[in-house]
């Protein structure tokens, strides 16, 4: 038989990169074993989430399936939600789109400035048994957690929210003052979430004005996290240590959180990226780059 070849495009938003596939017109079901192969970064593409565009069952404009890089499938990803909208807004010339995602329907607009994209993320889900967590917690601002091995008190009591996926936020005075590398992988499984969880470590050093550093679930330290600074901005909110507006500072850039009042609605808003186009030899993984991205356009600046 002979072996397929599949174009995919290379996208990221402040640098949390995907391999995007349009599965629309010719359906696209990889293993975990395969997805963790391309994802990683020394031996196949490298990416922190697969995302395979398929017809919406719903009639909106597409599907959005997300794989993390260890092959898992997930409910939502903020940053590649923006991408997506991006494709699907120059596609189909509209500058508000209807994406289908494991979270529900999101909305993706445009926004003032190039490349830059809304999506508005539904409310966030805050009770406990929604996060979820394993035992019951009348307040998750602060929940208890029991880990051995780490003996900073900060390190026991994050907050938790869930934007369509599981996330602690643990307030610290200085994000860099942290091994996120050696603890973020004990906290992710931890029995309390039984999920799994996006962990955050977050310092409010201005007036609304947030640094984020994230330890994803089924991937790791990313340069950027959509769902995580959307739930920070809702946990800081909660806290009042700011405003319902703030700026979320991450290691690939800043993105905007609006959690709106009148609706309970998280607004997100940043830059997308298209790196480059390339193509994948799905027997034998193989792939190169077939053309370039928006570093390369008329005008970008390099
Ligand atoms: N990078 C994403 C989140 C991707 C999923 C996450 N790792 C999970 O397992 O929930 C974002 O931009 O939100």
């Amino acid at each position: 038989m002979a072996s397929e070849t599949r174009p995919f495009l290379k996208m990221n938003g402040l640098g949390n990169d995907f391999v995007v596939w349009d599965a629309r017109e010719q359906p696209l079901r990889l293993s975990s074993d395969v997805i963790a192969r391309l994802g990683d970064r020394e031996s196949g593409i490298g990416f922190d989430q697969m995302i395979t565009v398929e017809r919406s069952s719903l009639g909106v404009d597409a599907f959005m399936r997300i794989h993390n890089q260890n092959g898992g499938e997930v409910s939502a990803c903020g940053n590649a939600t923006r991408c997506i909208g991006r494709l699907l807004m120059e596609e189909i010339g509209k500058d508000l789109v209807t994406i289908e995602t494991g979270a529900g329907l999101l909305h993706a607009f445009d926004s003032p400035g190039p490349r830059n994209v809304t999506v508005d993320m539904g409310p966030p889900r805050i009770r406990w048994d929604e996060i979820p967590l394993a035992e019951e917690f009348a307040d998750t601002r602060a929940i208890e957690l029991q880990i051995g091995p780490i003996d900073d008190p900060v390190l026991h009591t994050p907050a938790a929210v869930n934007m369509g996926n599981p996330h602690a936020i643990f307030w610290v005075d200085d994000v860099e003052g942290y091994e996120l590398e050696r603890f973020g992988p004990l906290l992710e499984l931890h029995p309390i979430f039984p999920e799994g969880a996006n962990i955050s470590l977050a310092h409010v050093f201005e007036e609304d004005q947030i640094r984020l550093k994230v330890w994803e679930r089924g991937v790791g330290l990313t340069l950027a996290c959509g769902t995580a600074a959307c739930a920070v901005g809702v946990a800081a909110a909660r806290d009042t240590k700011t405003s319902r507006r703030t700026t979320v500072h991450l290691p690939g850039g800043p993105i905007g959180i609006e959690w709106r009042e009148s609706d309970d609605h998280v607004l997100m808003t940043g830059l997308t990226e298209i790196e480059f186009e390339g193509e994948v030899d799905l027997e034998s993984l193989e792939w190169r780059k077939t053309g370039s991205g928006d570093a390369s356009a008329a005008g970008a600046v390099s």
